[in-house]
């Protein structure tokens, strides 16, 4: 858990990354971590995301881990391709068998009590919340945080530039998750970069 919870603490903001065009990836992930975010998380949802994880591994202090990862094949792929943590929308028991034996950092997400009971047997306690603003929001987690006081999270989805400090206020939050970073379509590089200095200078309430 050790290397998922590092992780989470060393970035405020994930940015969740859909990109079609692998030229897009370099300068993406240069903006980003001039920008200060790190830890960029690309969706396996376009047919370029493995060709754009490898690119964007490449650059100089990016930690790139892999979204969308559905199953053990995503897994392989996706860890083939150089991801250094793991991203799922929800928790299966194959997939976080494959994951825990990985050996690689894995965020699995859960959006009620008995996801977050099947990851505790599993022996995982870092979530992404998802999607968190559908799920309920800041009341369905402020719910969820009273009874599992341990757990520690990631909203992601629904979250934008307005609403993230008050998802980082809570104690449970370690960092958010989100698209609104990086817009769809060609790169404005000087764009990405101040949307990424804003999310990272975003504080957390969690200890
Ligand atoms: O692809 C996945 O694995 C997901 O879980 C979905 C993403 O995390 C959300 O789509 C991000 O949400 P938005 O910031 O609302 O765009």
């Amino acid at each position: 858990m050790t290397g998922i919870d590092a992780l989470m603490r060393a970035n405020p903001v994930i940015p969740v990354l859909v990109i079609e065009d692998p030229a897009h990836a370099e300068p993406i992930a240069r903006s980003l971590v001039a920008g200060g975010l790190t830890a960029l998380e690309v969706t396996l949802r376009t047919p370029a995301a493995l060709e754009v994880i490898r690119i964007m591994s490449r650059v100089e202090g990016a930690v790139v881990g892999a979204g969308t990862v559905l199953n053990a094949r995503d897994l392989d792929a996706a860890i083939d391709a150089g991801s250094r943590f793991i991203v799922s929308p929800g928790l299966t028991a194959p997939l976080a068998e494959a994951a825990i034996a990985s050996g690689v950092p894995y965020l699995p997400g859960v959006a009620n009590s008995a996801d977050i009971m099947r990851g505790l047997d599993h022996g995982l306690d870092r979530f992404k919340f998802f999607p968190a603003e559908a799920a309920g929001g800041i009341k369905a987690l402020k719910a969820l945080t009273a009874v599992f006081g341990k757990v520690r999270f990631c909203p992601t989805g629904g979250i934008t530039e307005a609403t993230a400090p008050e998802w980082l206020a809570l104690p449970a939050v370690l960092c958010v998750g989100g698209s609104w970073v990086v817009k769809a379509g060609t790169p404005d590089p000087a764009a990405i970069e101040r949307a990424a200095r804003a999310a990272s200078a975003l504080r957390r309430a969690a200890g």
